[in-house]
């Protein structure tokens, strides 16, 4: 099967800075949700944009699924990425909710008789039917982000990125977000690859794999358990361990193991017994 992206020894620089990627290589295979961590000015955003074809790299190869991205396979590669951004507030051009989701569909000149069912799925899968005919700037951030959301699903990309799009949120937008993340992932399976960006890093533990960049290198990459085992590493990475680690540490349960807040619950509830 092909990866759903893969970068091959790619550099980028911006003007006239030194080189921010130099021979950067990653994989990414369909059906993965992977984290993508690191500090302030790392260049998680830069990496997403080499990807869109918003930023041209000046050496290497980008392939989406196995298809070499140029200026003559943008578009094709673009319909299969959708992007949600940091702030709620600039992702809407919709007076309600469902013209919001109609708006994109209208741009792939979509039947108009097809569309209020796309509307409804996209939707219905975000958990925001009853919102439709809301304005969006009435909605809550973490609802505006899952409608945001539902624009991008409108269109069955083959690949979600997420740019830091929890960070404007309280936990409780956040949180439905993230529930929403995984309702999506349960639903799709192989069918979708997620990519988060994100500094939060129990937003992070939920993934199936974190890559953690720094100032353009590929600092740490692995499964949660297989990074978060190496919270001094992290630490020097400017990261911190997600909140269930860091605890599990302070009561020393099993200090090369990491704990996911279900495993450190039962432990807790195990020796208070
Ligand atoms: N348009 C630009 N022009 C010049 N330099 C830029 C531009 N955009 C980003 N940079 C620089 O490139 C580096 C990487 O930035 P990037 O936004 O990719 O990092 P990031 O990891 O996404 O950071 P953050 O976590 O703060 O969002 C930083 O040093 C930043 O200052």
């Amino acid at each position: 099967m092909k990866s759903a992206i893969e970068l091959d020894n790619l550099s980028y620089h911006y003007d006239e800075q030194a080189a921010l990627f130099d021979d950067f290589s990653l994989k990414i295979e369909a059906g993965d949700w992977v984290a993508l961590v690191g500090h302030n000015g790392s260049g998680k955003s830069t990496l997403a944009k080499l990807v869109l074809g918003l930023l041209e790299a000046s050496a290497g190869q980008i392939k989406i699924f196995g298809q070499e991205l140029s200026e003559a396979t943008l578009d094709l590669v673009r319909g299969q990425i959708g992007m949600v951004f940091q702030n709620p507030d600039n992702q809407f051009v919709g007076a309600t909710v469902a013209d919001d989701v109609a708006f994109g569909l209208e741009n792939l000149q979509v039947p108009s008789e097809e569309m209020p069912a796309k509307i409804q799925a996209a939707l219905e899968q975000v958990g925001m039917l009853d919102f439709a005919d809301r304005e969006p700037h009435h909605l809550s951030g973490g609802q505006k982000q899952r409608v945001a959301l539902a624009s991008v699903l409108a269109l069955q990309p083959k690949i979600i990125i997420l740019d830091e799009a929890t960070a404007m949120l309280d936990p409780e937008g956040r949180q439905a977000v993230m529930a929403t993340l995984q309702d999506l992932k349960e639903r799709y399976g192989q069918e979708l690859t997620l990519i988060t960006i994100t500094h939060d890093m129990d937003e992070a533990a939920l993934a199936d794999r974190i890559v953690v960049i720094d100032d353009g290198q590929l600092a740490l990459d692995g499964r949660p358990d297989e990074v978060f085992t190496q919270g001094e590493r992290l630490h020097e990475l400017g990261l911190d361990l997600p909140f269930a680690a860091q605890l599990s540490q302070a009561l020393r349960v099993r200090p090369d193991h990491y704990l996911n807040q279900e495993e450190l619950v039962s432990w807790l509830l195990n020796s208070s017994k």
